[in-house]
């Protein structure tokens, strides 16, 4: 195996001197942006996707899509707009080989479209992925009619062998280890002959805000879609067959990147504006106005976007993160550096995430002098003076910028491969010493 000198490559972490003071500009949502690209490669006319993110997750999504069929023009706006992709639905067809990388969007929510596609479609990706939780969305297209070659694990590489069209109906799904068990099937399931109709059977199903994401993009495009939220069983989710019409949409910016801007504030008891900051989203790091605001800031959400401003203290919280567990790597950055312990809790299921971030966090911080320690779902952060030292990443995008947060306030703190930032954000090093005015 050759060694990839960007993985061991360390990045020296900017410490602040000072407050900081910045307008950042995030790029946009790694969730809608593959959920928008999703919908229009099934939708019965071409569609627009306006300042997409163009990142790691969402390339490959595109290329996927690409794989089957689906064309996927893009292209700059000329009256300065931005970036945006233009998707050409067509007939799916195969034979294709997907790379998942290490994205869950793209291992949970191709497969499902894979089940359309007349032909093969071979899943494959980074050796993480085989790790991840796939076992809801396999199980589920066998009932609802497709052919799915795996190793018996229940995860990847795996072949869908799409026959042009997929039955659907009612399943049942144990969607405890990850929501985008749910969101895979409502994605797909307006093109299924009889829909689809999704009951959770298994604890508590996590991610919440993500599942309502789905459907309201699905109700966005003319998809009839019944919740619990609209009066539906609870746990209960069907989506009702029919074409999805082509949009133009805006993607947001992401708001879970947005998260080590608005804590650098907070730790440094400066100000930070997040233009575009969307006045009513699903996304799980609008949140973060909350939580960063019981940890210590404040924030005004006025027409030029989001300020938030730290007070110059710093908070401990206790805190259910399940809904919006892709915040934890931040928070607990965060806490590390508080007047008082936290208590981060209802996270068990990111041990199956792009690392067990639950132990890399308390590996990490504790090797810089930290005292955390790990429960059943979730974290126990005690803060005490931290020193400087090699923060690990495990090709974790959210280890990587929880990194950076601490080493603002720690001195000689230096992250192994930043780039794998590049997951999500791949501007994240440039906008990071942008924001520190360097
Ligand atoms: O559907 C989505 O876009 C996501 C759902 C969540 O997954 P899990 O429910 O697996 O945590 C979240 O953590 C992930 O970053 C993005
Ligand atoms: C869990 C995450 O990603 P994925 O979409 O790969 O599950 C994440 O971005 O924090």
């Amino acid at each position: 195996m050759t060694v990839n000198p960007t993985h061991t490559a360390l990045w020296p972490a900017p410490h602040a001197t000072g407050a900081v003071d910045a307008t950042v500009h995030v790029p946009g949502s790694k969730s809608v942006t593959n959920r928008a690209l999703v919908l229009a490669a099934l939708a019965s006319e071409p569609g627009w996707l306006r300042r997409p993110l163009r990142s790691r997750d969402t390339l490959l999504m595109a290329e996927a899509l690409r794989a089957m069929g689906v064309e996927i023009e893009e292209g700059v706006g000329p009256d300065g707009s931005g970036e945006f992709w233009r998707v050409i639905p067509a007939g799916l067809r195969g034979p294709a080989t997907v790379d998942v990388g290490n994205a869950g969007t793209v291992m949970r929510f191709l497969p499902p479209v894979a089940a359309l596609v007349d032909g093969p479609v071979r899943f494959d990706g980074d050796p993480r992925s085989y790790e991840r939780p796939l076992h809801g969305v396999i199980d589920a297209l066998r009932v609802l009619g497709a052919r799915v070659d795996d190793d018996g694990r229940g995860a990847l590489p795996l072949t869908v062998h799409g026959g042009g069209a997929l039955e659907g109906g009612p399943v049942d799904i144990d969607a405890s280890s990850s929501s985008q068990f749910v969101s895979a099937l409502l994605l797909s399931g307006p093109r299924f002959n009889q829909g689809v109709e999704v009951r959770h059977t298994g604890s508590a199903l996590p991610s919440m805000p993500h599942i309502r994401m789905t459907v309201d993009m699905l109700r966005s495009i003319g998809a009839q879609v019944d919740t619990p939220e609209s009066g539906g069983e609870p746990n209960v989710w069907r989506v009702t067959p029919g074409a999805l019409l082509g949009r133009d949409l805006t993607v947001e910016p992401d708001l879970s990147n947005a998260q080590p801007f608005l804590a650098a504030a907070l730790i440094t008891g400066g100000k930070v504006l997040i233009p575009d900051w969307p006045s009513q989203t699903t996304q799980p790091g609008d949140r973060l106005r909350e939580i960063f605001t019981e940890m210590g800031g404040s924030c005004e959400l006025t027409d030029a976007g989001l300020a938030f401003t730290g007070s110059g203290a710093v908070h401990g919280v206790d805190v259910d993160l399940g809904e919006v567990g892709e915040l934890t790597p931040g928070i607990a950055a965060v806490a590390a550096l508080a007047d008082s312990p936290s208590t981060l809790r209802g996270v068990a299921h990111l041990r199956l995430h792009e690392t067990d971030r639950l132990a890399a966090l308390t590996k990490e911080i504790n090797e810089l002098g930290g005292d955390v320690t790990e429960t059943a779902d979730g974290l126990h952060i005690r803060p005490r003076p931290l020193h400087g030292g090699v923060f690990h990443t495990y090709e974790d995008h959210r280890m990587a910028t929880a990194g950076a947060i601490l080493g603002l306030a720690v001195e000689g703190v230096s992250i192994e491969n930043v780039a794998t930032t590049a997951k999500t954000l791949p501007d994240f090093p440039d906008l990071w010493t942008g924001m520190l005015g360097a």
